[in-house]
């Protein structure tokens, strides 16, 4: 394996990587950077935590220190939290150069680059060292509550993330959490951005030691600190999985991830055993344990779904939808008509055939069909 100085980063750089603990190249760093330095499109797929940030960073800040001029590299992330980590990495290794950095919200692009791809993208059995699943035959939160409290009364310096489907279900959960006093916090796009920065800076402070987000917190997101990732729902799609899992056994560390799993869940979750070529373990469970707290998290459950009815959430939930069309160049005032008009066009269809239905009916059994709608059956089909 070649050292950064082979692969073409001046002293200083070197120095600055060192002072993050990164010594060695990784793999994709090791593939990506000459390309990048030699001012090649370059488009490097490595597994998640491998540090493919700096892959890119490194001969950014190489480039640039060389020669010092304007607006130099434009990054684009597919998340806001991703935009501040990378902005970080930017600003922590190019602080001799003293390098400026600008944040700008939201935008589109595209790439023609050269292409590396690691032969092992995906992570190992051995790098994530236990890949679980977990198959409640009740409820799926007294389960959850059961793994938290195991993983507190077990470790002393713990960190746990739990990913789920919806915003809402994200916040039920939270609530839900916090009424079993764990150090919960949550990040799903509903929530006002600069609670969702907030929330973070607490959760990577550790502060609070439990964050329960949706898919807005799976891809790139940088913790060291995360232990454990449990999957609440099962993941619709390998690569979800992949990302999600991912946030733990960053860089060479030690990680688990445990996957709930319902009897609709099983084809799901052969096929992310299909992509990452393992075999999920069944996560060992004291069943006697989770039946003790059924009926309490059930009665929190529902505890929790009627105070946040009484808040404005759905309510919330139209407004950032409509936000996100004006923010895709579309007009919501438009599209709710247009969405009305083809839910008419739609009823008038299903309306039509159910006609249609009767009609042939009532032929096969001898009634005379109404005159004007046998005209149109024949003019429309
Ligand atoms: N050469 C290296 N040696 C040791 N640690 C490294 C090295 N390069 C990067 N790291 C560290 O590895 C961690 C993960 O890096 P990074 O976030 O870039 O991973 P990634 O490949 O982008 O992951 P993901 O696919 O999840 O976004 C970071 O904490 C980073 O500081």
């Amino acid at each position: 394996m070649s050292d950064f100085s082979s692969l073409g980063l001046s002293d200083w750089l070197i120095q600055q990587c060192k002072q993050m603990g990164i010594s060695k190249p990784t793999q994709v760093q090791e593939n990506c950077m000459p390309p990048i330095l030699e001012g090649r499109d370059c488009m490097g797929c490595a597994k998640t935590g491998s540090g493919k940030t700096a892959a890119f960073v490194l001969p950014v800040l190489q480039k640039l220190s060389e020669d010092p001029y304007g607006i130099f590299c434009l990054v684009l992330t597919p998340t806001r939290e991703l935009a501040y980590q990378i902005a970080e990495q930017f600003r922590v290794l190019g602080k001799p150069m003293g390098l400026r950095d600008c944040i700008i919200l939201k935008g589109i692009a595209m790439n023609r680059p050269f292409f590396w791809e690691s032969k092992s993208e995906v992570r190992t059995v051995e790098e994530l060292d236990q890949r679980y699943i977990l198959t409640p035959e009740k409820v799926k939160d007294a389960y959850l509550v059961h793994l938290i409290q195991k993983f507190q009364d077990e470790h002393d310096d713990w960190s746990i993330m739990i990913f789920t489907n919806t915003c809402k279900n994200c916040q039920i959960l939270t609530m839900m959490m916090q009424k079993f006093n764990f150090p919960t916090i949550s990040l799903h796009s509903m929530m006002k951005q600069k609670q969702r920065f907030a929330n973070l800076a607490k959760f990577k402070s550790s502060v609070f030691k439990i964050l329960i987000a949706t898919d807005v917190a799976s891809r790139g997101l940088d913790i060291p600190t995360v232990q454990v990732v449990i999957n609440h729902n099962t993941p619709g799609l390998p690569k979800i999985y992949i990302h999600r899992v991912g946030r733990t056994a960053r860089a060479g560390r030690h990680g688990v991830s445990i996957t709930l799993v319902t009897q609709y869940d099983i084809h799901l979750v052969h096929s992310i055993e299909g992509q990452i070529q393992a075999k999920l373990k069944e996560y060992p469970v004291e069943e006697k344990e989770v039946l003790k707290i059924l009926t309490q998290v059930n009665v929190a459950r529902r505890e929790c779904e009627i105070k946040l009815e009484s808040t404005d959430f759905d309510e919330k939930k139209e407004i950032n939808k409509r936000k996100q069309m004006i923010l895709e160049g579309k007009d919501p005032d438009v599209e709710a008509k247009r969405k009305a008009e083809l839910e008419k066009i739609r009823s008038e269809k299903r309306k039509f055939k159910e006609r249609i239905q009767e009609t042939i009916q009532k032929k096969q059994h001898g009634i005379p069909m109404d005159s004007l709608f046998k005209g149109k059956i024949h003019k429309n089909y």
